[in-house]
This record gives structure tokens, sequence and C-alpha cells, in this order.
């Protein structure tokens, strides 16, 4: 299978750099994902998970190294790559169908085509009763199935979602997880998804990519060796288990070091 997204040794530094200053959030970044896959990004508080994503929507450049979607470099954000925030983002002002609509009505799509596959993807995220509710009227789970809707109607190749279900309760993440995981089956986008969640990690990936402490830089690349379509009986798999305590151990080593790092600071 082809790359589709590559971060090749990425640094990313952040304020005045002058002396060695600034914030240096990513150093030797590397990683490859290959077209179709769903690959989970996992690290402590503050490692540049979202760095990393904001480097491959395009919404920052690298300081060094090079991001590319398709062997070419990111020059900034374009419509092969859909984006879920934790925050569903929504105007308030739109309805839950217009808000599903906006991307291709600026795109200039004919409105009977994007109302047709606002539609769709509304009946997908089991949102078709509720297209003409105000988003203050929804749950934080239905808000971010609109987000998902919104997201998927242009239907990119790429798909990079920070935090999505970070919100939300824990049944209704679960939910979420399994509608997403529903849709990618047909879509078969190629996701990179952040998140601090180690179980959600497992459950929805192919591969689960640990990084380090700040600067971050990979750590454990593992692939999940876990069938599909997955089901919540796997969450209690021995497999499942094994794969949860290696990645726990790492993130509570890097955890203890940010922390140590940051008490040798005096803060
Ligand atoms: N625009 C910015 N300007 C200055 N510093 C930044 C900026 N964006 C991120 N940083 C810094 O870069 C480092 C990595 O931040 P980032 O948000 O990518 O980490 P994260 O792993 O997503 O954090 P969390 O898990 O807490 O959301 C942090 O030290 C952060 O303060």
């Amino acid at each position: 299978m082809s790359v589709k997204i590559a971060f090749e040794e990425v640094t990313q530094v952040y304020g005045d750099t002058g002396k060695g200053g600034g914030t240096r959030a990513l150093e030797h970044f590397s990683l490859e994902i290959a077209e179709r896959n769903f690959v989970c990004l996992l690290g402590p508080s503050g490692c540049g998970k979202s760095t990393v994503l904001n480097l491959a929507a395009g919404f920052e450049k690298p300081s060094g190294g090079s991001v590319l979607i398709d062997g070419k470099t990111v020059t900034g954000p374009g419509r092969d790559r859909g984006m879920v925030f934790q925050e569903p983002l929504l105007l308030p002002w739109r309805n839950v169908i217009e808000n599903v609509m906006l991307g291709p009505c600026l795109a200039g799509w004919p409105k009977v085509e994007a109302l047709a596959q606002a539609r769709h993807y509304l009946r997908l995220t089991g949102l078709e009763r509720f297209e003409r509710h105000a988003s203050y009227e929804l749950s934080g789970g239905m808000r971010q199935r609109v987000a998902l809707a919104r997201a998927w109607i242009g239907e990119p190749p790429v798909l990079l979602m920070d935090e999505p279900f970070g919100a939300l309760d824990a049944q209704t993440r679960l939910v979420m997880q399994e509608l997403l995981l529903e849709i990618w089956e047909q879509t078969r986008t190629t996701v990179l998804f952040v998140t601090h969640d180690v179980d959600e990690a497992l459950f929805l990936g192919d591969r689960v990519v640990v990084m380090s402490a700040s600067p971050g830089r990979v750590l454990l690349d593992l692939a999940v060796d876990l069938p599909r379509p997955r089901t919540e009986e796997i969450l209690t798999s021995p497999r499942f288990a094994d794969a949860k305590r290696r990645c726990l151990r790492l993130i509570g080593e890097e955890s203890r070091r940010a922390f140590g790092h940051l008490e040798g600071d005096g803060i």
C-alpha cells in the first residue's frame, strides 16, 4: 500500500528560537502512514500530538524536516484533508443540515447534490430526524456526530482527528467509537487520530504510535493485532490487555520524565 502521510525528521520550534530558545515541540519526528490505515497517536500531555496534526493539516509549517501527503510537501490546508476537533465548532445560527452542507456550499457544489450527500451522512450518523434542529437542541454526542458528518461529506482521503471524543462521557464515547469504525469500514479514509485514552487508541487503530515527552518523537509504533470489526468484547480480551499494559507503561514513564523535567526547571 502506498504511503499517504509522511513526516520526515520533523522539528517544530515555537517562540523565540534565538540562542536555542523557544519551545521545541517536536524533534526527529518521523512517521509514515499507509493509505487507508487508521493510526492513533498517544503520548503524555504537551508532547506535541496536536502539533503533528496541525502540520498535516497545513495550519503550520515545520521548522525543519518535511511533511508530505501523497509524496507532495504540505504547503497549507486543502480539501483533501478533513479535520475534527474536540469541540464540534458548529455555527449556532445554522441548523444541523446547514452545518453539514457548509463546506460543499462554499466549494460551489450544486445545492441538490450537497443536500443529498448531507442527508446520506446524517443517515449514517443516525441524525436524519434532527436535520432541522438547532445545535443548542442537541446533546454533546449528537453535536460531535454532526461534526463527523461535516468532515465526511466531502469524502476527503485523509481525516485528522484531535481528541474528537475527549469531552464525552464513557458510554457515549464507546457508541461514537463504534459509529466511527462503522463509517470508516465503508469509506476506508486514511485516519490520524489523537487521543489521551489508551483503550480508545487500541479499540480504533491499525497502529498505535506512542510519542515521547516533549520534544516529541516516536517511541513505540505498535501494530494492533486485533480482528475487525471491533466489538466491545475486544476490550476485555487478553491481547488487548497485553497491548494496553505496554502502552501504559511507556506513557507512564514518559509522563514522569516530563514531570521530573519540569520540577528540575523549578516549576
Ligand atoms: N502556537 C504555539 N505557540 C507556542 N507554543 C506552542 C504552540 N502550540 C503548541 N505549543 C507548545 O508545544 C508543545 C506541544 O503542544 P501540543 O499542543 O502539540 O501538545 P499535545 O501533546 O497535543 O498536548 P495535550 O495532550 O496536552 O493536548 C507544548 O509545550 C505547547 O505549549
